[in-house]
């Protein structure tokens, strides 16, 4: 994949800044090499170049994997920006108790999953992870470290990181504790991170905590703009990160909401989108009705807001952001049922192609993709699916869809093929059914597909991507989200 001119023009600038002395700045360690650990700190590293930044994690496989050709995750930009610092001022470790033992600044960017068992379970952030990586640094360090919280977490969360590192530590060792949530999207995290609407920076209200907050607004003004590095309150900082991810998705579940009045009456959904944002009270984006949002964090951090109010005596609150996530599966529902009902009210047997199976376009993540919930919903109607994904490893969507929640080992053999072009996908299908918006989708050539279809042959755009009034020229069957027929 190639950088983007923007990401591009900015290689040769700062390479140029770097040094053969080597990073004389200070030493950031980030635990968890993730989706979010991984492109952040990557970035730090390309642009401060006086800054090492070393990544660990637990997961020796994965950090093997950041150190080949071969990166662990696929996004757009990212391989140019690792390969450029990786052995300079960037590394990557298994080795946790160095990266912590070396580090000035810690970044804990580990998974804060839902959780699955016990008290809180299906709403409750799992902190489990947090905890342990916070006692390791407090086990494992001899000088005093600034600990970033970057993994989304419950308000409050910093203070119990806090009590852990206080009880550890001896001695003039001081820990001083950071909020600073990521806001990057899966997709166009290098952009983001390059160009963020705003950092945020949260700490205690002392003149320790304050320097904490300096020392880390240190380094992102080496690419940030300081007007856009805000600082506050610890429990500001980590509540404004669940809260914008809850408005986020709030706004999709509403234009999808919109999406279910348009088919009933005729209006369209990406006309009335449009009308809508163009008021800029409202604004434009995040407007695009789909088959339901996805992703790892809409619907967890939500729970979590879910939780947080119920924990609070506040039962109206919780009841109003649990409605976000019953309308995104409400959403999924009626996608699945609309492609059942038109196919004249049974699949069972039928082909059907799945176009997309990641969350959305420009990642290789299927973490809560809508796909998996459709695929299992054909499964069950016992219907023949066809999978093709430009990004996503067939070993992806073997482990997605042979998950206990979703389907077995023999059902998945039984039921579904993986494609590795959407050509072969399609052909002998009754029906097409587009999860994922990636570009290409629009580019296929569409006589060809239709010739190699049964017929009627039906396609069910599940992102509002493709041209319908084409389609039907050429003699498709197409439902849109958010159209009548
Ligand atoms: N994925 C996304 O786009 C975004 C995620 N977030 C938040 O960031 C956090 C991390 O998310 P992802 O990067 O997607 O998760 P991930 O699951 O991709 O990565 C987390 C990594 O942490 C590692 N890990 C767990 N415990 C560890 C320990 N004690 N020491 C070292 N490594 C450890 C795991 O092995 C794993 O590789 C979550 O809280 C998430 O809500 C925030 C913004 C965007
Ligand atoms: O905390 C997180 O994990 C991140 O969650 C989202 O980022 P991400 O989930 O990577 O991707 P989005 O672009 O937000 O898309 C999420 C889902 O909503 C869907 N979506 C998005 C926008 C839209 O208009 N309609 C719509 O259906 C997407 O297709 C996708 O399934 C937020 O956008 C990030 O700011 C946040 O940091």
């Amino acid at each position: 994949m190639l950088l983007s001119s923007a990401l591009c023009a900015q290689l040769p600038e700062v390479s140029s800044r770097s040094t053969t002395a080597g990073p004389s700045g200070p030493k950031i360690c980030c635990l968890g090499a993730g989706y979010v650990g991984g492109p952040t700190c990557a970035v730090i590293a390309f642009k401060c170049p006086d800054v090492q930044v070393t990544i660990v994690d637990l997961n020796a496989d994965r950090i093997a994997a950041w150190n080949s050709d071969s990166l662990p995750i696929f996004e757009p930009g990212l391989d140019e920006i690792v390969k450029a610092r990786r052995g300079k001022n960037l590394f990557f470790s298994a080795d946790v108790d160095k990266g912590i033992l070396e580090a000035d600044l810690i970044f804990v960017s580990v998974n804060t999953p839902t959780k699955k068992t016990g008290v809180g379970a299906g709403f409750a952030a799992d902190l489990a992870y947090v905890e342990a990586a916070t006692r390791r640094i407090a086990r494992v360090a001899t000088s005093s470290k600034i600990v970033i919280e970057k993994s989304t977490v419950p308000c409050r969360t910093a203070e119990s990181m806090r009590a852990i590192l206080e009880a550890n530590s001896s001695g003039d060792i001081r820990f001083d504790i950071l909020s600073n949530p990521e806001f990057l999207a899966e997709g166009t995290a290098i952009s983001d991170l390059m160009h963020p609407d705003r950092v945020l920076i949260g700490s205690l209200q002392t003149a320790e905590g304050r320097k904490a907050q300096l020392a880390l607004a240190d380094v992102y003004a080496g690419w940030v703009p300081r007007e856009k590095i805000i600082t506050m309150g610890l429990w500001s900082s980590e509540l404004s990160k669940l809260a914008a991810n809850a408005l986020l998705a709030q706004r999709i579940s509403s234009v999808n909401a919109l999406s279910a009045i348009c088919e009933a009456t005729g209006a369209d959904v990406d006309e009335v989108a449009y009308a809508c944002g163009l008021d800029s009270r409202i604004g434009p984006k995040f407007l695009k009705a789909s088959v339901g949002f996805g992703g790892s964090c809409f619907q967890k951090d939500i729970l979590n807001l879910v939780y947080l109010s119920e924990s609070l005596h506040l039962p109206e609150v919780a009841e109003y952001w649990r409605q976000v996530v019953s309308l995104n599966e409400y959403q999924k529902l009626r996608f699945s049922e609309l492609v059942i009902r038109r196919l004249f009210n049974t699949i069972t047997h039928k082909h059907i192609a799945v176009f997309g199976f990641a969350f959305k376009k420009n990642t290789g993540d299927t973490r809560e993709s809508p796909a998996i919930t459709l695929v299992k919903h054909f499964i069950q109607e016992q219907a023949f699916v066809h999978i093709y994904d430009p990004k996503v490893e067939q070993s992806q969507i073997e482990a997605d869809l042979t998950h206990p929640d979703v389907g077995t080992l023999h059902q998945y053999k039984n039921y579904v093929t993986i494609h590795t072009c959407p050509y072969d996908a399609s052909k002998a299908v009754d029906a097409i059914v587009v999860m994922t918006e990636w570009d290409e989708f629009q580019q296929l050539d569409y006589q060809r597909v239709y010739k190699n279809m049964n017929k009627p042959a039906f396609i069910f755009d599940g992102r509002l991507i493709l041209d319908a009034k084409k389609l039907r020229g050429i003699g498709f069957q197409v439902e849109v989200i958010g159209r009548q027929a």
